[in-house]
Protein backbone atom coordinates (compact mmCIF):
# COMPACT_ATOMS: atom_id res chain seq x y z
CA UNK A 1 0.00 0.00 0.00
CA UNK A 2 1.44 3.54 -0.74
CA UNK A 3 1.24 6.06 1.83
CA UNK A 4 -2.22 7.72 2.71
CA UNK A 5 -0.34 10.51 4.71
CA UNK A 6 2.37 13.03 5.57
CA UNK A 7 3.36 12.26 1.51
CA UNK A 8 5.27 15.87 1.49
CA UNK A 9 6.05 16.17 4.86
CA UNK A 10 9.83 15.39 5.96
CA UNK A 11 10.71 15.97 8.87
CA UNK A 12 7.81 17.38 12.27
CA UNK A 13 10.02 17.90 15.57
CA UNK A 14 7.90 18.83 18.32
CA UNK A 15 8.37 22.09 20.25
CA UNK A 16 8.85 22.75 23.88
CA UNK A 17 5.35 23.58 25.16
CA UNK A 18 4.88 27.71 25.50
CA UNK A 19 5.39 27.63 29.29
CA UNK A 20 8.67 25.77 29.09
CA UNK A 21 9.98 28.71 26.70
CA UNK A 22 8.73 31.16 29.02
CA UNK A 23 10.00 29.67 32.23
CA UNK A 24 13.47 29.87 31.02
CA UNK A 25 13.44 33.65 29.66
CA UNK A 26 10.78 34.78 31.81
CA UNK A 27 9.12 38.01 32.26
CA UNK A 28 10.29 40.20 35.14
CA UNK A 29 7.69 42.39 37.28
CA UNK A 30 8.79 45.53 36.32
CA UNK A 31 9.04 44.51 32.54
CA UNK A 32 4.97 43.46 32.61
CA UNK A 33 4.72 47.16 33.99
CA UNK A 34 6.12 48.67 31.33
CA UNK A 35 3.94 46.65 28.62
CA UNK A 36 0.77 47.72 30.34
CA UNK A 37 1.63 51.08 30.34
CA UNK A 38 2.94 51.11 26.95
CA UNK A 39 0.05 49.17 25.62
CA UNK A 40 -2.58 51.89 27.54
CA UNK A 41 -0.60 54.62 26.24
CA UNK A 42 -0.74 53.46 22.78
CA UNK A 43 -4.51 53.03 23.48
CA UNK A 44 -4.86 56.35 24.82
CA UNK A 45 -3.23 57.67 21.49
CA UNK A 46 -6.02 55.60 19.20
CA UNK A 47 -8.56 56.86 20.97
CA UNK A 48 -7.44 60.20 20.77
CA UNK A 49 -7.03 60.30 25.08
CA UNK A 50 -3.62 61.20 24.73
CA UNK A 51 -2.46 63.70 21.76
CA UNK A 52 1.09 62.42 20.80
CA UNK A 53 1.88 61.17 17.64
CA UNK A 54 2.79 57.29 17.55
CA UNK A 55 5.46 56.44 15.44
CA UNK A 56 6.42 52.36 15.49
CA UNK A 57 9.68 52.80 14.18
CA UNK A 58 13.01 50.01 13.62
CA UNK A 59 14.42 47.43 11.01
CA UNK A 60 12.18 46.05 8.35
CA UNK A 61 13.20 42.43 9.83
CA UNK A 62 15.58 41.67 12.89
CA UNK A 63 18.81 39.27 11.65
CA UNK A 64 21.55 40.43 13.96
CA UNK A 65 20.63 41.07 17.50
CA UNK A 66 23.68 42.57 18.24
CA UNK A 67 23.07 44.85 15.52
CA UNK A 68 19.19 45.33 16.61
CA UNK A 69 20.15 46.18 19.98
CA UNK A 70 22.43 48.87 19.12
CA UNK A 71 19.87 50.21 17.24
CA UNK A 72 17.75 50.05 20.42
CA UNK A 73 20.34 51.97 22.59
CA UNK A 74 19.92 55.09 20.17
CA UNK A 75 16.02 55.27 19.53
CA UNK A 76 15.46 54.88 23.65
CA UNK A 77 17.83 58.46 23.73
CA UNK A 78 15.75 59.41 20.69
CA UNK A 79 12.75 58.48 22.26
CA UNK A 80 13.55 60.47 25.56
CA UNK A 81 14.04 63.15 22.86
CA UNK A 82 10.68 63.74 21.90
CA UNK A 83 8.78 62.07 24.69
CA UNK A 84 6.28 65.23 25.01
CA UNK A 85 5.12 65.07 21.06
CA UNK A 86 5.41 61.39 20.24
CA UNK A 87 5.65 57.93 21.32
CA UNK A 88 8.20 56.03 19.92
CA UNK A 89 7.75 51.88 19.17
CA UNK A 90 10.24 49.73 18.11
CA UNK A 91 9.63 47.69 15.07
CA UNK A 92 10.75 44.15 16.24
CA UNK A 93 10.11 41.80 13.30
CA UNK A 94 10.86 38.03 13.52
CA UNK A 95 8.39 36.64 11.12
CA UNK A 96 8.48 38.05 7.44
CA UNK A 97 5.39 36.80 5.37
CA UNK A 98 6.82 36.49 1.27
CA UNK A 99 5.55 37.38 -1.63
CA UNK A 100 6.48 33.92 -2.96
CA UNK A 101 9.71 32.46 -0.94
CA UNK A 102 12.32 33.58 0.84
CA UNK A 103 14.35 33.80 4.01
CA UNK A 104 11.29 33.97 6.90
CA UNK A 105 12.93 35.87 9.27
CA UNK A 106 14.90 34.88 12.58
CA UNK A 107 11.81 32.88 14.59
CA UNK A 108 11.78 30.15 11.65
CA UNK A 109 15.63 30.30 11.03
CA UNK A 110 17.61 32.39 13.29
CA UNK A 111 21.10 30.80 12.19
CA UNK A 112 19.90 32.48 8.43
CA UNK A 113 21.39 29.32 7.38
CA UNK A 114 18.42 27.42 5.75
CA UNK A 115 18.35 25.30 9.19
CA UNK A 116 15.00 26.45 9.88
CA UNK A 117 15.75 25.97 13.70
CA UNK A 118 12.53 27.49 15.02
CA UNK A 119 12.71 26.69 19.20
CA UNK A 120 16.16 28.40 19.14
CA UNK A 121 14.22 31.51 17.05
CA UNK A 122 11.64 31.16 19.76
CA UNK A 123 13.85 31.92 22.35
CA UNK A 124 16.11 34.03 21.16
CA UNK A 125 13.19 35.97 19.72
CA UNK A 126 12.18 35.95 23.44
CA UNK A 127 15.35 37.20 25.21
CA UNK A 128 15.85 40.06 22.27
CA UNK A 129 12.26 41.37 23.11
CA UNK A 130 13.50 41.30 27.11
CA UNK A 131 16.46 43.32 26.00
CA UNK A 132 14.70 46.19 24.25
CA UNK A 133 11.92 46.28 27.63
CA UNK A 134 14.32 46.62 29.38
CA UNK A 135 16.38 49.77 27.66
CA UNK A 136 12.38 50.92 28.34
CA UNK A 137 11.81 50.97 24.74
CA UNK A 138 8.01 49.58 23.88
CA UNK A 139 8.16 46.63 21.37
CA UNK A 140 6.10 46.29 17.92
CA UNK A 141 5.96 43.29 15.64
CA UNK A 142 4.32 41.54 12.99
CA UNK A 143 2.19 38.39 14.15
CA UNK A 144 2.03 35.96 11.36
CA UNK A 145 2.29 32.20 12.64
CA UNK A 146 -0.91 31.57 14.56
CA UNK A 147 0.94 29.60 17.60
CA UNK A 148 3.67 32.15 18.16
CA UNK A 149 2.29 34.55 20.34
CA UNK A 150 1.95 31.64 23.34
CA UNK A 151 5.78 32.03 23.20
CA UNK A 152 6.69 35.60 22.73
CA UNK A 153 3.19 37.88 22.62
CA UNK A 154 3.54 38.67 26.48
CA UNK A 155 6.43 40.92 25.58
CA UNK A 156 4.62 42.80 22.66
CA UNK A 157 3.42 46.38 23.51
CA UNK A 158 1.80 46.49 19.85
CA UNK A 159 1.32 44.25 16.42
CA UNK A 160 0.40 44.43 12.97
CA UNK A 161 -1.23 41.92 10.94
CA UNK A 162 0.27 42.52 7.51
CA UNK A 163 -1.44 43.25 4.12
CA UNK A 164 -1.17 39.59 3.20
CA UNK A 165 -2.88 37.94 6.09
CA UNK A 166 -5.15 40.58 6.93
CA UNK A 167 -7.88 38.96 4.50
CA UNK A 168 -7.36 35.92 6.48
CA UNK A 169 -9.74 34.39 8.61
CA UNK A 170 -7.37 32.68 11.39
CA UNK A 171 -5.58 36.41 12.04
CA UNK A 172 -8.50 37.98 12.91
CA UNK A 173 -9.73 34.95 15.05
CA UNK A 174 -5.55 35.33 16.40
CA UNK A 175 -6.21 39.13 17.09
CA UNK A 176 -9.40 38.92 18.22
CA UNK A 177 -7.99 37.15 21.90
CA UNK A 178 -4.40 39.60 21.76
CA UNK A 179 -3.91 41.35 24.27
CA UNK A 180 -2.43 44.28 23.00
CA UNK A 181 -3.20 47.26 20.29
CA UNK A 182 -3.16 46.08 17.06
CA UNK A 183 -3.20 47.63 13.22
CA UNK A 184 -4.54 45.85 10.36
CA UNK A 185 -2.36 46.71 6.86
CA UNK A 186 -5.18 47.56 3.83
CA UNK A 187 -4.67 44.84 1.26
CA UNK A 188 -1.16 44.26 -1.12
CA UNK A 189 -3.84 45.93 -3.79
CA UNK A 190 -4.21 48.82 -2.00
CA UNK A 191 -8.14 48.03 -0.59
CA UNK A 192 -9.36 49.01 2.34
CA UNK A 193 -12.19 46.41 2.81
CA UNK A 194 -9.98 43.58 3.93
CA UNK A 195 -8.76 45.73 6.92
CA UNK A 196 -12.31 47.34 7.80
CA UNK A 197 -14.02 43.72 7.63
CA UNK A 198 -10.70 42.81 9.78
CA UNK A 199 -11.30 45.21 12.58
CA UNK A 200 -15.32 44.19 12.66
CA UNK A 201 -13.74 40.41 13.13
CA UNK A 202 -11.39 40.95 15.81
CA UNK A 203 -13.34 43.16 17.35
CA UNK A 204 -15.72 40.75 18.31
CA UNK A 205 -15.93 37.05 20.27
CA UNK A 206 -14.42 34.26 18.22
CA UNK A 207 -13.82 30.50 19.02
CA UNK A 208 -11.24 28.84 16.99
CA UNK A 209 -8.07 26.04 17.41
CA UNK A 210 -5.45 26.81 19.18
CA UNK A 211 -2.52 25.68 21.24
CA UNK A 212 -2.59 26.01 25.32
CA UNK A 213 0.53 27.08 27.41
CA UNK A 214 1.06 23.21 27.78
CA UNK A 215 1.50 22.96 24.64
CA UNK A 216 -1.90 20.57 23.58
CA UNK A 217 -4.12 21.70 21.01
CA UNK A 218 -7.04 23.24 22.46
CA UNK A 219 -10.29 25.14 21.65
CA UNK A 220 -9.88 29.03 22.29
CA UNK A 221 -12.74 31.28 22.77
CA UNK A 222 -11.70 35.18 22.60
CA UNK A 223 -13.99 38.29 23.48
CA UNK A 224 -13.02 40.30 20.86
CA UNK A 225 -10.20 42.89 21.13
CA UNK A 226 -11.67 46.56 21.01
CA UNK A 227 -7.92 48.26 20.54
CA UNK A 228 -8.12 47.83 16.14
CA UNK A 229 -7.31 50.23 13.74
CA UNK A 230 -6.00 50.68 9.93
CA UNK A 231 -2.81 50.96 8.69
CA UNK A 232 -2.63 52.48 5.11
CA UNK A 233 0.42 51.02 3.33
CA UNK A 234 -0.56 51.71 -0.28
CA UNK A 235 -0.30 48.88 -2.45
CA UNK A 236 -0.65 47.92 -6.15
CA UNK A 237 -2.64 50.52 -7.14
CA UNK A 238 -0.52 53.08 -5.74
CA UNK A 239 0.47 55.37 -2.54
CA UNK A 240 -2.29 56.18 0.08
CA UNK A 241 -1.00 58.54 1.89
CA UNK A 242 -1.90 61.91 0.52
CA UNK A 243 -4.82 64.04 2.18
CA UNK A 244 -7.00 62.67 0.12
CA UNK A 245 -6.71 59.10 0.49
CA UNK A 246 -6.69 59.31 4.23
CA UNK A 247 -10.09 61.43 4.11
CA UNK A 248 -11.61 58.82 1.99
CA UNK A 249 -10.53 55.93 4.48
CA UNK A 250 -12.00 58.50 7.80
CA UNK A 251 -15.30 58.39 5.48
CA UNK A 252 -15.36 54.54 5.06
CA UNK A 253 -14.17 53.88 9.00
CA UNK A 254 -17.25 56.46 9.84
CA UNK A 255 -19.70 54.35 7.69
CA UNK A 256 -18.54 51.02 8.97
CA UNK A 257 -19.30 52.43 12.31
CA UNK A 258 -15.78 52.26 13.13
CA UNK A 259 -13.28 55.18 15.00
CA UNK A 260 -11.60 56.92 12.53
CA UNK A 261 -8.07 56.18 13.64
CA UNK A 262 -5.39 55.84 10.91
CA UNK A 263 -2.04 54.77 11.23
CA UNK A 264 -0.03 55.57 7.82
CA UNK A 265 2.92 53.51 6.81
CA UNK A 266 5.72 55.76 5.29
CA UNK A 267 7.42 52.57 3.80
CA UNK A 268 6.24 49.66 1.28
CA UNK A 269 3.68 50.36 -1.28
CA UNK A 270 3.42 54.34 0.34
CA UNK A 271 7.20 54.93 -0.89
CA UNK A 272 6.84 52.85 -3.95
CA UNK A 273 9.26 50.45 -2.12
CA UNK A 274 12.07 53.06 -2.68
CA UNK A 275 13.60 54.03 1.13
CA UNK A 276 14.81 57.12 -0.13
CA UNK A 277 11.56 58.14 -0.83
CA UNK A 278 10.35 57.56 2.78
CA UNK A 279 11.19 60.96 4.28
CA UNK A 280 9.00 62.39 2.43
CA UNK A 281 5.99 60.63 3.37
CA UNK A 282 6.88 60.70 6.63
CA UNK A 283 6.68 64.58 6.54
CA UNK A 284 3.62 64.55 4.44
CA UNK A 285 2.21 62.56 7.42
CA UNK A 286 2.99 65.16 10.06
CA UNK A 287 1.76 68.13 7.78
CA UNK A 288 -1.63 65.97 8.20
CA UNK A 289 -1.56 65.79 11.55
CA UNK A 290 0.15 69.55 12.20
CA UNK A 291 -3.23 70.58 9.86
CA UNK A 292 -5.54 69.09 12.30
CA UNK A 293 -6.00 65.75 10.93
CA UNK A 294 -6.55 64.37 14.32
CA UNK A 295 -7.56 60.56 12.82
CA UNK A 296 -4.01 60.59 11.57
CA UNK A 297 -2.87 58.77 14.90
CA UNK A 298 0.16 57.42 13.84
CA UNK A 299 3.12 56.72 11.11
CA UNK A 300 5.84 53.49 10.73
CA UNK A 301 9.26 53.51 9.15
CA UNK A 302 11.54 50.88 8.19
CA UNK A 303 14.68 52.32 9.49
CA UNK A 304 17.95 50.90 10.15
CA UNK A 305 21.30 51.88 11.32
CA UNK A 306 22.91 51.42 7.85
CA UNK A 307 20.86 52.39 4.63
CA UNK A 308 19.04 50.51 1.87
CA UNK A 309 19.35 46.78 1.66
CA UNK A 310 21.51 44.10 1.01
CA UNK A 311 21.60 41.21 -1.34
CA UNK A 312 20.67 37.52 0.39
CA UNK A 313 21.19 35.16 0.91
CA UNK A 314 25.10 35.72 1.18
CA UNK A 315 27.80 34.41 3.34
CA UNK A 316 27.00 35.52 6.22
CA UNK A 317 30.69 37.09 7.29
CA UNK A 318 30.01 39.00 4.35
CA UNK A 319 26.82 40.57 5.40
CA UNK A 320 27.32 44.40 6.03
CA UNK A 321 26.54 45.65 9.94
CA UNK A 322 23.25 46.81 10.64
CA UNK A 323 22.01 46.88 6.92
CA UNK A 324 18.53 45.16 6.22
CA UNK A 325 18.30 41.53 4.05
CA UNK A 326 14.86 42.61 3.52
CA UNK A 327 13.36 45.73 2.34
CA UNK A 328 15.38 48.47 1.99
CA UNK A 329 15.49 50.82 5.40
CA UNK A 330 16.20 54.91 5.71
CA UNK A 331 19.62 54.77 7.90
CA UNK A 332 19.99 55.78 11.31
CA UNK A 333 21.32 59.45 10.25
CA UNK A 334 17.78 60.06 8.57
CA UNK A 335 15.78 58.47 10.74
CA UNK A 336 17.19 60.64 13.21
CA UNK A 337 16.94 64.06 11.74
CA UNK A 338 13.08 63.72 10.29
CA UNK A 339 12.13 62.62 13.75
CA UNK A 340 13.42 65.53 15.80
CA UNK A 341 11.74 67.58 12.70
CA UNK A 342 8.41 66.21 12.87
CA UNK A 343 8.47 66.49 16.93
CA UNK A 344 9.29 70.41 16.53
CA UNK A 345 6.76 70.95 13.57
CA UNK A 346 4.28 68.95 16.20
CA UNK A 347 5.44 71.55 18.97
CA UNK A 348 1.83 73.85 19.65
CA UNK A 349 3.78 76.64 20.44
CA UNK A 350 5.31 76.64 16.77
O1 LIG B 1 8.16 44.20 4.76
C1 LIG B 1 8.54 43.21 4.22
C2 LIG B 1 8.27 42.80 2.84
O2 LIG B 1 7.72 43.83 2.09
C3 LIG B 1 7.37 41.61 2.82
O3 LIG B 1 7.82 40.70 3.77
C4 LIG B 1 7.37 40.99 1.41
O4 LIG B 1 8.64 40.80 0.99
P1 LIG B 1 9.00 40.13 -0.40
O5 LIG B 1 8.11 40.73 -1.44
O6 LIG B 1 10.44 40.51 -0.58
O7 LIG B 1 8.82 38.67 -0.27
C1 LIG C 1 5.48 42.95 5.75
C2 LIG C 1 5.28 44.18 6.16
O1 LIG C 1 4.36 45.03 5.69
P1 LIG C 1 3.16 44.76 4.68
O2 LIG C 1 2.31 43.73 5.31
O3 LIG C 1 2.52 46.11 4.58
O4 LIG C 1 3.76 44.31 3.38
C3 LIG C 1 6.11 44.80 7.21
O5 LIG C 1 5.74 45.85 7.75
O6 LIG C 1 7.15 44.22 7.52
Amino acid sequence: MQPVSDIHVSSNLPLPPPADLISRVPREDAQAEFIIRSRREIRDIIFGNDPRLLVIAGPCSIHDTAAGLEYAERFAKLADQVKDRMLLVMRVYFEKPRTTVGWKGLIMDPRLDGSNRIEEGLETARRFLSDVIRLGIPTATELLDPITPQYIADLICWSAIGARTTESQTHRQMASGLSMPLGFKNGTLGNLEPAINAIKAATQPQTFLGVGMDGRASAVTTTGNPDCHIILRGGESGPNHDAGSVGATRELLLKSGLKPAIMIDASHGNCRKDHNLMPAVFEEIVRQRKGGDTSVIGAMLESNLAGGAQKFPQPLDQLVHGQSITDACIDWETTERIILDAARELDPGR
